[in-house]
């Protein structure tokens, strides 16, 4: 389990994250949510201790990560832009890795399978596309074959085919009773891999919920209606307590599904030209969620006349 308590990162006048609190259970995947510059890295990077905390603790199974005696045991992390040797092969990075943590090496010809790397394996790592580097990322990161895996964005450079790999992957290691966290700023992608989701921006906790609690909770949906009688039909709804708006014959219906909606319109005789539900993207969902907190946003030209 990962415990942030009030964690806290000053780099200069800038707070890349402010008093950030969460829990990562075992057993169920992590999305780590948030648009670029929202503080995810830096996050990641103090839970493996490769950063040190301005205030707040941040705990990897209740001991700080920089105090377990084999690192890659107790925590596997795949970090952006891994420094690699490049004139090294895939199996010698991983050899040396697994030498200076005490791991058998059986156990690289084992994670370069799971990868899929073993046809490149004598390959310098310096020739290697973005998906190979993250495919090596991702062996190295399970090694020492541990019960906590945090991987910041995973999925970056990946083909759909790599996407589809990562996120079953991703899952997989939960079902085994691991502890994974997962960073993004794909809510899409998100909303497939994680079963729990912490949202940031600007370095703050913006939501902390299940996947399907967030979806619940922000993916809005309502009700379509187009009608020659409009006006008969709001009326109506509103009387059973719907949220309506009429633009010409057409209406927007909220707190009414479409099958109430059909079922009030035909008892009164209502004619209907057409009845749908809209459910607006997750995706829509997260930018409004974040639209305050995203670094270097594009104005949009109607926020520009405003
Ligand atoms: N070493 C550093 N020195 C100064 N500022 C930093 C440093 N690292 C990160 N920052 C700043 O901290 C904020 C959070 O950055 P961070 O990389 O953690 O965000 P992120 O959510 O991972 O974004 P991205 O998806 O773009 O990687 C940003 O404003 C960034 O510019």
């Amino acid at each position: 389990m990962i415990v942030a308590s009030r964690l806290t990162k000053r780099y200069g006048e800038r707070l890349a994250v402010d008093s950030v609190s969460f829990t990562v259970r075992p057993g169920r995947v992590t999305g780590f949510l948030g648009p670029n510059g929202a503080g995810k890295s830096t996050t990641m990077r103090m839970v493996i201790g490769l950063d040190r905390p301005t205030s707040g603790t941040v705990t990897v199974d209740g001991a700080r990560y920089a105090d377990s005696p084999a690192p890659l045991r107790a925590v596997g992390a795949l970090l952006e832009a891994r420094a690699l040797h490049p004139g090294r092969t895939a199996r010698a990075h991983l050899r040396w890795m697994a030498a200076s943590n005490a791991i058998p090496r059986a156990r690289v010809e084992e994670v370069l399978g799971l990868v899929g790397l073993e046809a490149v394996a004598d390959q310098r790592v310096g020739r290697f596309s973005l998906g190979m580097g993250q495919r090596l990322g991702i062996a190295a990161a399970l090694l020492g074959d541990p019960p906590v895996v945090v991987l910041d964005e995973p999925v970056n450079g990946l083909d759909p085919e790599g996407i589809r790999w990562v996120r079953t992957l991703a899952r997989d290691l939960a079902a085994e009773g691991r502890t994974v966290l997962v960073s993004s700023h794909l809510m899409a992608e998100m909303a497939l891999t994680a079963d729990h989701l912490v949202v940031i921006g600007r370095g703050r906790v913006l939501a902390d919920c299940s996947t399907a609690e967030f979806i619940a909770e922000h993916a809005a949906s309502f009700v379509t209606v187009r009608t020659p009688q409009p006006a008969q039909l709001a009326e109506l709804l509103r009387r059973s307590g719907a949220d309506v708006t009429c633009d010409g014959d057409e209406l927007r219906v909220q707190g009414a599904d479409t099958v109430t909606t059909g079922e009030l319109a035909a008892g009164a005789g209502v004619v209907l030209h057409e009845l749908g539900l809209v459910t607006s993207s997750l995706e829509e969902a997260f930018m409004t969620l974040t639209a305050g907190s995203v670094e270097y946003a594009a104005a949009r030209p109607a926020e520009v006349t405003r």
